[in-house]
Parts: structure tokens; sequence; C-alpha cells
């Protein structure tokens, strides 16, 4: 038997237990960075390749090494890259029923029609049909239609003809982790299913890959993070799939830089599944999309625009809408769960924008609804009145609230809009709003959980008087904006100069070049430009650690991430995101310069890194370092992975007689997340202004966008608003719910995103500024008195008024101070701003 021994030192307390703490968070969140792919230690890794799931004497990885060799002084050796190992994609999936020389879907044929009654459905429903074909036929596609209009079925039937077919795979990407299992074990049972998530155990997604590699399974459900974590390993990390049929995009919105609700992540998503998995086939699905929403989801699966199926935005019939503008909503809620008309509804959802609210309005509902509340219609009444739902709650009870609701226990869930995407219970019978909803488009996925049975479900709005709803989401929008001098600071760290280039371009010639070139080149691109004499820089694969730089540009990482995925996006694709990495390796060597000298000799990393050390740097006696290993790797023309599988190499070596592998003494450890990024070092400043100018614009537009979003939700809503709920006690108003439909509808139908915000006046819900500026100059004067060692911008002044915590100004620290924290939230923000930045000028001088 095998048996690895282990030293177990003393107990670590104080400074070293909290750095421990803190290396173990943020391991974890690496391994949310890469799909849960935990982190190989040196606990648990082979001993040869570092990889996880072997023992060394069964690494596949073949041993090329000769012995070490004596300690010498010689540092050169032979630097040949290991070859990497070309991901080698499955085959593709041919059509089922080609489409015709013209393009066109062929009839449906009968088989087709049996397999949906296998599926349990006797007709299909509007739209099915279509997309169904156009999968069935290899023609990408992308489905927009209402909540509870049957989308899944789009991908499960293809799923099970093409299985049926040949053995192959389809892959279902959605991002809703906490529903997948529900949604695996939901599919009929002539599909079998998998799921992969960051959620999982690594028993469980070996055992489901195991399955998946096996054939067993029609349809594998990954979570975007999953996907891009399993590319982002070592080339070939990718497991080895059956081939795959199709890939279904679920939520696709998410994909859109225009939608409510982008994912970074998702961009990323399209590109694996291409180039990683040969796909050739994707089926978006989304509910709710704008005109403007849908061409860019179509362009990012490549789905031709006459292959967009967009049936118009409805809210079905049986849900019967009303809003209200209540003096006191939560009295105004309990009056309505008292009422005649609500009295017998047994499940309920309130959704609240506040996490803090949802607590407290679930505690009042307990209440003042548990002895009101009579028995339901059939005299069964769930054990529960209502509990509170949010992301802020751990998995468990989150878990146990669902289920309780799913199962009919629970009367009442008032949840954060994390309850209720991908959620299928038919018989939801009232969906409520207390506040305005952060858009329409989240407004119509949340009243879409109600009566998917078809029968009478009742949605009602309390709206804030004076607009605190509407100032609560502006923050939000806030939130996410930054200033041009991150942004600068961003696109430096991104494109710093490289010394590759030989031939510099005279500065006349600059702004012609920044017109001409493309900026991410193909060697042949290259070869050709340098023939010209115009040579170009191929690019950098650079690291920018994660945690310094949210704490340089005061930005929370996914607002980070989403800029740089707009550089990406650009049709000068002015970088490319790779996958996120540990960046720095530290190493501690026992036996100081010798063996590392020595260790050089089969390290070709180590020994360009010592190469690269000046002289006096290099001393005696035990060695501990750390170094940027992208950026070793990048200066040897190496790929990171097999850079970073050589220096974890050094901690074994083969012995010459048994082969067997010993320990070194040396430790080899990876650290600190940093995003990762291919960009070219030779731009011109004038590129590099251009970069800037075209970010800030892009953060702008995004925050006027999202404020003329919000303002636009605000007026209509309260266009159609009564001054109380009093009208809504009793029956439903069928003319007022029709008005409000119609003007939901209206909206997706519009083309654009909507009007920029104007800057003249206040906004609904604030006061003017001018009344206020003598108090607000007195109080950031008295801010930057409280906090001399800070250097304030105008945005951070800002942002501490409107109650709003960013990575440098936390909302733990700054919120204590209730002098300053919120207290003018009436006010327009970018006023504060301006008087803030006005006043930290004076204050310099
Ligand atoms: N052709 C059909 N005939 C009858 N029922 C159907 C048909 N297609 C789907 N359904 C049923 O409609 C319900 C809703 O389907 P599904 O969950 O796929 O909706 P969806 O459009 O994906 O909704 P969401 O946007 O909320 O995810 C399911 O219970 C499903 O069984």
């Amino acid at each position: 038997m095998k048996q690895k021994r282990y030293v177990r030192g003393p107990a670590l307390r104080g400074r070293l237990l909290r750095k421990q703490m803190w290396k173990q968070k943020w391991q974890k969140k690496g391994e949310h960075f890469v799909g849960g792919r935990p982190r190989a230690t040196l606990k648990n890794s082979c001993f040869r390749c570092g990889q996880l799931g072997h023992w060394s004497s069964q690494c596949p990885q073949p041993v090329s090494e000769k012995d070490p060799e004596p300690a010498g002084p010689e540092l050169l050796v032979t630097v040949e890259q290991p070859g990497p190992r070309v991901p080698c994609l499955p085959p593709t999936v041919p059509p089922l029923y080609p489409p015709g020389p013209s393009g066109q879907v062929a009839e449906t044929p009968a088989e087709v029609f049996q397999a949906l009654e296998q599926l349990g459905h006797r007709a299909f429903r509007p739209g099915q049909e279509r997309a169904v074909m156009r999968i069935l036929s290899g023609i990408s596609t992308l489905l927009v239609s209402p909540t509870g209009a049957g989308k899944s079925l789009c991908y499960q039937l293809p799923a099970l003809l093409y299985a049926r077919r040949s053995p192959c795979l389809t892959l279902v990407i959605s991002p809703l982790l906490s529903l997948m299992d529900d949604q695996v074990s939901g599919l009929p049972p002539c599909l079998k299913a998998a799921c992969i998530h960051s959620g999982m155990t690594r028993k469980e997604r070996d055992s489901a890959l195991k399955k998946v590699q096996a054939a067993q399974v029609h349809v594998l459900m990954l979570s975007p993070e999953a996907l891009v974590g399993a590319a982002a390993g070592t080339p070939g990390s990718l497991p080895q799939l059956p081939p795959v049929a199709f890939a279904c995009v679920d939520e696709a919105h998410c994909l859109s830089q225009w939608s409510h609700n982008f994912r970074p992540c998702y961009l990323r998503v399209c590109k694996v599944l291409r180039e990683h998995m040969g796909v050739r086939c994707f089926l978006g699905l989304t509910a709710t999309a704008t005109h403007s929403t849908s061409r860019d989801m179509a362009q990012h699966l490549g789905v031709a625009e006459e292959h967009v199926l967009r049936g118009p935005v409805t809210i079905p019939t049986n849900l019967y809408l009303s809003v209200s503008t209540d003096r006191n909503p939560d009295q105004a809620l309990v009056t309505l769960l008292q009422s005649d008309r609500f009295r017998d509804l047994n499940s309920v959802i309130v959704y609240c924008n506040r996490r803090e609210d949802t607590e407290r309005i679930a505690a009042l509902l307990r209440t003042c609804l548990c002895e009101a509340w009579d028995l339901g219609p059939r005299g069964e009444a769930p054990e529960a009145v209502a509990e509170a739902y949010h992301a802020g709650m751990c998995a468990r009870e989150r878990r146990r609230v669902q289920q309780a609701f799913m199962e009919g226990r629970l009367r009442v869930v008032v949840a954060t809009v994390a309850f209720g995407m991908g959620l299928d219970r038919p018989d939801v019978r009232a969906v409520l709003h207390l506040g305005l909803p952060p858009s329409f488009e989240s407004y119509v996925q949340a009243v879409g959980r109600a009566g998917r049975d078809g029968q009478p479900a009742h949605c009602h709005l309390f709206l804030q008087p004076q607009g605190q709803d509407l100032q609560e989401l502006r923050r939000h929008v806030h939130a996410e904006a930054s200033d041009f001098l991150a942004v600068k600071k961003l696109v430096q760290c991104s494109f710093p100069p490289c010394t590759c280039t030989h031939a510099q371009q005279p500065p006349e010639q600059e702004g012609a070049k920044s017109q001409e070139r493309p900026v991410t080149v193909s060697p042949s691109e290259a070869e050709q430009a340098s023939n010209k004499g115009l040579a170009q820089c191929l690019g950098h694969e650079r690291a920018l650690p994660v945690q310094p730089l949210v704490q340089a540009l005061d930005m929370p990482e996914e607002a980070i991430e989403t800029l740089l995925c707009y550089l990406e996006l650009h049709p000068r694709r002015w970088l490319e995101l790779l996958a996120p990495t540990y960046a720095y390796c530290h190493l501690r060597c026992p036996g100081g310069l010798p063996q590392l000298q020595a260790l050089a000799r089969r390290c070709p990393p180590l020994a360009v890194w010592l190469a690269q050390q000046p002289q006096e740097n290099i001393g005696e006696g035990s060695y501990s370092v750390e170094f940027d290993v992208v950026k070793l790797a990048d200066s040897m023309g190496w790929k990171l992975a097999p850079a970073k599988q050589a220096l974890r190499q050094l901690q074994w070596y083969p012995e010459p007689s048994t082969g067997a592998h010993r320990d070194t003494g040396v430790l080899v450890e990876f650290r600190e997340l940093a995003f990762c990024l291919h960009s070219p070092g030779d731009l011109t400043a004038h590129e590099k202004d251009q970069i800037c100018d075209f970010l800030y614009e892009r953060v702008q537009t995004r925050e006027q966008e999202a404020l003329a979003r919000l303002r636009r939700t605000f007026q209509a809503f309260h266009s159609v608003a009564f001054p109380s709920c009093g009208p809504c006690l009793e029956q439903p108003d069928e003319e007022h719910s029709a008005r409000l439909k119609a003007l939901l509808s209206g909206y997706f139908e519009e083309e654009g995103p909507g009007g920029m915000e104007d800057e003249q006046g206040p906004e609904p819900g604030q006061a003017r500024i001018q009344d206020w500026e003598d108090q607000i100059r007195q109080d950031i004067r008295h801010l930057l008195s409280s906090w001399p060692d800070q250097q304030f911008s105008g945005r951070a002044v800002a942002r501490i008024f409107h109650g709003i915590g960013s990575p440098c100004y936390p909302a733990q620290v700054y919120g204590r101070d209730r002098r300053f924290w919120r207290k003018h939230l009436h006010l327009s923000f970018r006023a504060l701003m301006r008087l803030a930045t006005e006043e930290i000028l004076l204050w310099g001088h």
C-alpha cells in the first residue's frame, strides 16, 4: 500500500492564522474563477506533472529529464519548449436533416412529432417547431419568446433526436447554478442529463464527467464559469467529450452588453465552444430582449438576422397587473394580502430591491398574517407563512426555502431577484413588487413566474411615493461607473511598451499607422509588414494581478473584466482576454544558489530567470524568490502552461536507478490570481489615447443609458399607478392591467436602449442642487478634514454621500460614519461629484 506521510506543524495563531485564512479565501475565489477546478496543491497533486487525480507512477506525462547534473556554475541550457498539446477537437456532428440547396429547412418529419409525444406534449407551441427544425438542420438560431412559453423544449427535442442517431452530446450553458440540479432531474425520463458547476464536489464532478465520457448522457448542463474554467487549464485539459451536436445558451441576453444583465464571462463561452469544442451550431434562448439586445446576441452566436425567431413580448392574458403609490407600502402590502382578492392565494412571491428589506418584510408578514390568513380553498394551509430569500444567505438555507415553496409548505417568499429565475412552479398565484423593479426586462421576467398553469394570477407593484426606490436603484448604476483616470491606468497596465520591435515609426507616420494597422496581427501579416519596414509587435501575454488592480483603480473586479471585454470586442480587437491565472511563482530553494543553478540545467524557465537577474541580486544562502511567471514565459516565447509545469517539476527528480521521484526540497507555489491577456506592446500614444477615449465613452454611455432606462421605467409605472392599492383589493381592474401590458409590449418593440439622461433640472425623486449647495460644500469640507490621510476623488465623495461602497472606500468602514454615509441620496450624483471635485481642488491649495 502506498502511504503519504505529512509532518504536522504547530497550530497557526494570530497574524499567521489570518494569512492562512486569507490564502484559503483567495484559493476558493480562484476555484470559482476557474470553474471549481481546485488548484493542485503539494498534498494531493502528482509529483511529476503537478496535476490531480493520479499518482506519479500512473502519470501520462512522459519522463523526459535526464539525471540531475551535479551543481555547477553553468547556466546556459538548450531552451526547447515542450510542444504544447494541440487540443484535439471532437468530430463535428452533421445535421440530422440537411437544409435544401437554398438553405431551406425540410418539412417536419413524423419522427419529430413522435419525439414530441415522447417528451409528453401533443403539439408544438408557437415558435417551437421552427426553432427545433432549424437546430435539426444545423442552423444556428436565436429564440426570443416569453417566460413559460416552452423554450426548453427547443433544445430537449433536438438533443433526443441527435443522440438517437449517433452517440453525441448537447451542451446547455445556464447561469442558474442553484437550479441546475433541479433542471436536470426535471427533464423527461427519456432524456439523460448531467450537470457540472462550481457548487459540486470534485467527486460529483468526476462522476458526472465519467458518465458524459461514456456517452451515457444526452444533455450536459454547464455554468459559464465551469466551461471557461475547464478551458483555462493546461492545453488539452478540457476533457475529451463525445462530439457536440449543438450548444444551447440559456438566458442568452447575458451575452449582450446592452442587456440589463450583461455577464462578461458569457462572451468567452462562445469562443471556448467554437475553438475548444468545435461547436458549429448554437441555440440562444431568452425571454426578454429589445431589438438592439437581440441583434447583439445574434452577432455573438453567429446567428444570421433572418434566423432570429422573435415573437412579440406579450404578457399572458391570465395575469392581472396593477400598480399603486401608497404612502406606506409595507402596510399596504399587508392590507393587500389580507384582502378578499389575495387572502386565499397560497403561493406568493414578494420581490424587494434590498436584502435587508426581504428579512424585514418576511418578519412583518409572519407577524401580521399568521392569524389573519385562513385556510386555503381546499382547506390546506402551508406550514409557514413567509420566509426571506436572497443571495447573501447560505446555499443550504436558500435551498431549504426554495424547496419549501416548491413543495407548497411555504406561502410567501420575500426575495430579491436572486429568486425565481428558471423556477417552474406552475401554480404561483401572485407576484408582488415592493419598490420599482430595476428594468422592464426584470419586471417581465418576474411576473412571468405567475400563472404558468393558465389559471388567473395577480401581480401588483407598490411604488414609493417620493421616488425613494428610484434613488436606491440609481446607486447600483453609479457603483459600476468609473473615472477617466481609472480607465487610463487600466490602459497603461494592459499595454505596457515592449522592446521586441526593431523598427520605430517616424513620428509623422504615427497617425497613418494607427489608421491602417490591425492590432492583433498574424505572423504572416507581421512578416509582410516587416518586409515593408513596418515591424510590428505580435503581442505579449500579460498578467494583471486582480487584487492590486482592484485597489489601484477602485473598481470591482467584474467592472474591470467588463472593460477588458470591451477592448476584446472592439472591431480592432485591441487585446485578447485569456483565462485568469495565478501569476507569481514563489520558489524556495534551501540549497541556495548552487542548488538553483543545478536545477536550472533541467528547467529552462528557471535558467532564463537566473540569467535575467542582475549579478548583484544573486546571493549565496537559502533562496526564496517570487517572480512574474507570465512575463517570464512571454520573454522566452513559451506558453504559460508548459512554463509552469517545468517550474513545478523542480520539486522532484527521478532516481536514475529506480525511476522513482525524489523530493529536491524545493518548494514551488503559484500565487496571486490575475487577469491574463494578450496585447501588443508597440501602441503609439495616440492609439492609447484612442483606447482611453473609447473606453471612457463606453462607461459613460452605459451609465447614462442605465439611468435613462431607470427613469423611463419609473415614469411608465407612475403614469398608470393608482394613488393607493384600495381599488385593487376586491377585483382586478382589467382596463388598468391592459394599459400596463400595452406599455410593456411597446417597450420591447422599440429600437435602441432609450434616450440619454438629460442634465437639465432634477431627476424624478431628486431635489434641486442649488437649494442645498452651501450645506453640501460644508459637508464635503467636513469629510475631507475628518479623513485627512485619504486622497478622495470627486466620485469617491459622491459615492459616500450616496452610500455606495467601493474597494477603497468600503461600506464596512465609511458606512459607520453616519454624518456622511447616504446623507445626500436625494441629490444628483453628477452634481455632487462636480461640487466635490471643486472642493477637493480648493482643499489642495
Ligand atoms: N408544446 C408544449 N405543450 C405543452 N406544454 C409545453 C410545451 N412545451 C413546453 N411546455 C411546458 O411549458 C412549461 C414551461 O416550459 P419552460 O420551462 O421550457 O419555459 P421557458 O420558456 O423555458 O420559461 P423560462 O423563460 O421561465 O425559463 C413546462 O412545464 C413545459 O412542460
